[in-house]
């Protein structure tokens, strides 16, 4: 049986601490209601201690009853807690930090004084019926011996996870295995990894860390969030499918309607290269790789785009061959000679340097068309018979005329 992993999307959280990046109470519970029915299992909704407006919006995210465990960011303070629970949440993710460094900037406190705050704390939470994770902030700077104390002390006061923070984005994929695998073989409750990417390896740290053993993992939309922003929800949730067989329950075909409704309401465009969801990602120009992947499609294609509702697109650039521009040609009906092809290729690339842009099919097509005339015009004696009838092999006006388009059926479309 596949182990499950738990994915804790917090994109209406430490996404909506993205720079500039405000959802509004209606987007908040479209974003929520979309991602429970892509299968999240737990979203972190908000932060109840930023007053009247975020509680009324969390308030709204619960009263919708969706299949989802909702969850409050918190200090570890009374006030942050009497918050979420005035927000109605049935869980809380009090967050105290587990570093030297933080704990004194921040706090003023040394590490007697924040274990005495979390007992203390996640006490009062717990005897209020509240389900309730410790955060660690910057636990990956944690001296290694308070991080221990840490959670022995949350697990004795009623915590029922911890959630391991790279706040400032410092690990790599082998020491965050190295941290976690420490933890959770000692950790008598469950252990939730939240990464950051300032080093792009967000998502890398969020595989290692589940394969040391967190059973749940953070992750945002597009991977919205502080900074550089956290591990992303459709690159770990499509990695763990694809490499680590684990389930995290989410339906990987969900992810670019979902990506698309965040960037929209974030407005924040998305990277045509970003993984699984960019418009690129599953689009190939160069030659060899569509000549490859004609024959089979596995020559150059690692991730199969129908996993995640996504198409297979070829386009024509600076960097195709004959046999792509002949495979687009026959779509609209147009046999590629093969004595034009040479010449057919240095005029498709000439038009990609003049336009510093792929040839739409239409340009192609037309680009074709010019070709034919005027070697028919020149009676060019290996393209036309000499004997044909030039109207033969002008523009052929019926032939369909392909359309750009990411949408609709899964049949290769190219632009
Ligand atoms: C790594 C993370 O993502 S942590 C989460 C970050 N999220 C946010 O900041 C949410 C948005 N924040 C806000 O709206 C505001 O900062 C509020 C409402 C939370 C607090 O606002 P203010 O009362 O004006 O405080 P301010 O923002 O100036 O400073 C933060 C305070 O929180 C305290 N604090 C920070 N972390 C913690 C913690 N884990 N536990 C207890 N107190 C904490 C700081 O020491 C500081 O206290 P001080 O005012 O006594 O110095
Ligand atoms: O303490 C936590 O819950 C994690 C907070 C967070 O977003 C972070 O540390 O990056």
């Amino acid at each position: 049986m596949k182990r499950q992993v738990f994915l804790n999307d917090t994109t209406l959280r430490d996404g909506e601490q993205a720079p500039g990046v405000v959802f509004t109470t209606v987007e908040k519970l479209e974003i929520a209601v979309s991602l429970a029915a892509s299968g999240v299992p737990e979203i972190e909704i908000g932060t109840p201690a930023m007053g009247a407006d975020e509680i009324e919006a969390i308030r709204a995210a619960v009263a919708k009853r969706l299949p989802v465990r909702l969850t409050a960011w918190c200090r570890m303070t009374s006030q942050d807690l009497e918050a979420a629970i005035e927000s109605g949440v049935p869980a809380v993710n009090l967050s105290l930090p587990a570093s030297d460094i933080q704990l004194a900037a921040k706090l003023g406190l040394d590490q007697t004084a924040a274990l005495q705050i979390i007992e203390h704390m996640v006490g009062c939470a717990a005897a209020r019926g509240l389900f309730v994770a410790v955060g660690c902030e910057d636990a990956s700077r944690a001296d290694r011996d308070h991080l221990a104390r840490v959670i022995e002390t949350a697990a004795r006061a009623g915590a029922s996870r911890v959630r391991l923070a790279d706040t400032v984005g410092v690990l790599d994929p082998f020491s965050t295995f190295e941290i976690v695998a420490r933890v959770a073989a000692q950790s008598p409750i469950d252990v939730e990894f939240h990464g950051h990417n300032d080093l792009g390896l967000a998502t890398a740290n969020t595989l290692a860390a589940i394969r040391a053993g967190a059973r749940h993992a953070s992750v945002t939309v597009l991977g919205l969030g502080e900074r550089a922003g956290n591990a992303a929800l459709e690159e770990v949730a499509t990695a763990m499918a694809v490499l680590d067989g684990a389930d995290t329950g989410i339906d990987l075909t969900a992810l670019p309607d979902l990506a698309a409704h965040v960037a929209r309401a974030a407005r924040r465009p998305t990277a045509a290269i970003k993984p699984v969801v960019g418009g690129d990602v599953f689009t190939h120009e160069s030659g060899i790789h569509v000549a490859g992947l004609l024959k089979d499609s596995r020559s150059y294609q690692g991730l199969d785009p129908a996993l995640v509702g996504r198409c297979r697109r070829i386009v024509i650039g600076k960097h195709s061959g004959a046999t792509a521009i002949a495979h687009v040609l026959s779509e609209s009906g147009r046999d590629l000679d093969p004595d034009l092809a040479a010449a057919m290729v240095a005029r498709v690339r000439r038009k990609a340097a003049e336009t510093k842009s792929t040839v739409t099919a239409t340009q192609l097509v037309e680009l074709y068309d010019k070709m034919t005339s005027e070697a028919c015009l020149a009676g060019s004696s290996h393209f036309i018979p000499p004997t044909a009838d030039c109207a033969q092999v002008s523009p052929a006006t019926n032939a369909p005329t392909p359309q750009f388009s990411d949408q609709g059926e899964c049949n290769e479309l190219f632009r």
